[in-house]
């Protein structure tokens, strides 16, 4: 495998050949994949006519998911450029919603191997087994152990497809090369007693371990990954109880969670505008929030940093948040021994009084913002959405639980029972809705996309560019700052809480340079030239260093040529084929 000098992470001729049939004549000899393709040079017009082509006779979401996995095996760059240019309409097939139902039938569709598997059983030789990883040059993994899975529960390694699919958007969303990432799943047991019981179950068959053995596992996980690759980003995905980990490794390792962290900044990004459209101050907003698990006490944490930046003490900030689980609002003397996550949350001023139901609450409260992180969909009624608009002239609805079927409510009905008022935003995607309200206005309603998707590539891209040995709030904080100032003056006009989809590459680069910025300050960065960059300079440096799936060929061209020179073998001219066919190249 021959590395090309100057050239972080990238490698010729890797584990996953390239098979680019764009790729002209003597680049396929170099790459030894001259026969194995078709012989014509195709540009990319005719590649992607024909990709769409076909995936559109695909008839199902399934299909569809699995026809871009096949592109992204057999043709990794050709399939970023697919999804670069269509951002809107291929993520929700390669990411959510789909990949859930990807995920809950892994076993059944799985046709390739495409991440690293990691068992319980492998305890003791975990270093042996990511040695067998063929990339040489990981810059960032996700990993999980499938236990909580979007909100669709404990589906074991079926998770798998979680890690590949961010890690996909990793490269489209922010450029990180594909071959500097590692989707990886513990095989650490589930708790899916079908799936234990089901012959086509990939993974494990026995009941998770006990959380002692979990953390032995994960010790020598972190060793492992940081021993082969030393600046590796660790990126937590999908666990049930994910806070002990965060907590054990985030001052050790350059690790974050994403449910917890970078939940909380996205969403801290779309409250930032939401409280601003709403026309109250910071102090006048009640939240209530449905659901107190890692992504619900994420995001209630990260907006009550934004209330006390907003001049409220931490006290007061603190007492503007109502968080809800399955026994109803969570006070000090419920009776029941609360999560000690939940704690710093537990209502103290109910006088004895308990709320059982999410319309208890809300009567009580009278909430001014309502966000759904539950995993339970249809639970914002049209009655509970009405109330929300009768109390205020712009309520806040989030419902972000994912996938689409797990939503607390759709769009159209956010809109319907509130008559057009609402600020909303999803985890999942939405259709814009045209609607007429009561004083017989018409127009289109955009949906906003309230999903972490907007902060992971560029807290990623931006840790490995500053190489921070330690993922701090204050880089967190600072990604959802950034997706907040991106919003264009027209995207504002359109009423829209986050960017349009379309542009987060744009968005990626000023959340990395956000995410740097705040490293430098924490000084938990070592690429310390970067401190001398403007603004503007920072931006290029990181655009320059982002993978772009277009100019692929081309820099290959580039970079085979220079190699060639530096041996003695003068370089082909304008792409002509140098080498005669029988070359010994
Ligand atoms: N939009 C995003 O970017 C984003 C990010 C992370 C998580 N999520 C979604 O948020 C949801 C929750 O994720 P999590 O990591 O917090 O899970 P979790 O398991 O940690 O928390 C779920 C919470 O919901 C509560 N809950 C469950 N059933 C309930 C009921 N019947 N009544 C009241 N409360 C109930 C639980 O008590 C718990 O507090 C998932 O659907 C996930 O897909 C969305
Ligand atoms: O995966 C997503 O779409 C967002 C989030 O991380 C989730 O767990 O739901
Ligand atoms: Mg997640």
């Amino acid at each position: 495998m021959a590395r090309i000098p100057g050239q972080q992470n990238r490698t010729i001729g890797t584990a996953s050949p390239n098979f680019d049939t764009a790729n002209p004549a003597y680049i396929r000899k170099y790459l030894r994949t001259y026969g194995l393709t078709p012989p014509r040079r195709e540009t990319y017009e005719v590649q992607k006519t024909r990709c769409l082509q076909q995936l559109a006779l695909k008839t199902t979401d399934i299909d569809k998911f699995l026809y871009l996995s096949t592109l992204r095996k057999n043709n990794v760059h050709l399939f970023y450029r697919l999804v670069t240019d269509h951002l809107k309409e291929l993520t929700p097939l390669i990411y959510t919603p789909v990949v859930g139902e990807a995920c809950q039938r892994w076993s059944e569709i799985y046709q390739q191997p495409e991440g690293m598997y990691l068992s319980w059983e492998d305890r003791g030789n975990l270093a042996a087994v990511i040695a067998n990883w063929p990339q040489p040059n990981v810059e960032i993994t996700c990993i999980t152990d499938g236990s909580r899975i979007l909100g669709l529960g404990d589906l074991g390694i079926n998770g798998m497809g979680i890690p590949i699919g961010k890690l996909a958007l990793y490269t489209a969303c922010a450029g990180i090369r594909p071959e500097a990432t590692l989707p990886l799943t513990l095989d650490l047991g589930t708790g899916n007693k079908a799936f234990r019981e089901d012959p086509l179950y990939m993974g494990s068959r026995h009941d998770k371990i006990s959380p002692e053995e979990e953390r032995e596992f994960m010790d020598e996980l972190m060793t492992a990954l940081t021993e082969r690759w030393p600046g590796i980003v660790i990126q937590f995905e999908d666990f049930k109880n994910p806070f002990p980990a965060l907590e054990r490794y985030r001052h050790t390792y350059t690790c974050f969670n994403d449910d917890i962290q970078g939940t909380g900044a996205v969403i801290l990004g779309g409250v930032i505008n939401a409280v601003k459209r709403s026309g109250l101050p910071c102090k006048d907003h009640r939240a209530v929030f449905l659901g107190a698990g890692s992504a619900g006490v994420g995001v209630a944490k990260q907006i009550v940093q934004f209330f006390m930046r907003e001049g409220m003490t931490e006290n007061e900030a603190r007492a503007c948040f109502y968080l809800v689980d399955t026994k109803g609002l969570v006070t000090a003397d419920r009776g029941d021994k609360l999560a000690d996550h939940k704690i710093y949350f537990a209502r103290t001023d109910n006088n004895g009084q308990q709320f059982k139901t999410l319309e208890e609450v809300i009567e009580h409260v009278h909430p001014t913002m309502l966000m759904g992180l539950s995993t339970l969909g249809g639970v914002f009624t049209p009655q509970i959405l009405n109330k929300m608009a009768e109390w205020n002239t712009h309520p806040i609805i989030f419902p972000l639980s994912n996938p689409s079927s797990k939503s607390e409510c759709d769009f159209e009905s956010a809109i319907t029972h509130t008559d057009g008022r609402a600020l909303f935003a999803s985890g999942s995607p939405f259709q814009p809705f045209l609607f007429t309200n009561s004083a017989g206005e018409t127009r289109t309603y955009y949906p906003g996309q309230g999903n972490n998707m907007y902060v992971f590539p560029g807290i990623g891209l931006g840790t490995i560019l500053s190489k921070a040995v330690e993922v701090t709030d204050a880089m967190i904080y600072a990604s959802g700052e950034a997706v907040a100032e991106a919003l264009t003056p027209e995207e504002i006009e359109l009423g829209y809480l986050y960017p349009d989809i379309t542009r987060i590459r744009n968005v990626s680069v000023v959340v990395a340079r956000k995410v740097i910025r705040a490293a430098q300050k924490d000084k938990v960065d070592r690429e310390n030239a970067l401190s001398n960059l403007d603004d503007a300079a920072l931006d290029a440096w990181i655009r320059a260093r982002m993978y772009d799936p277009h100019a692929e060929v081309r820099s290959l061209e580039r970079e085979v040529g220079a190699l060639l020179s530096s041996l003695g073998t003068p370089s082909p001219v304008n792409g002509q084929s140098y080498f005669e066919p029988h070359s010994r190249l």
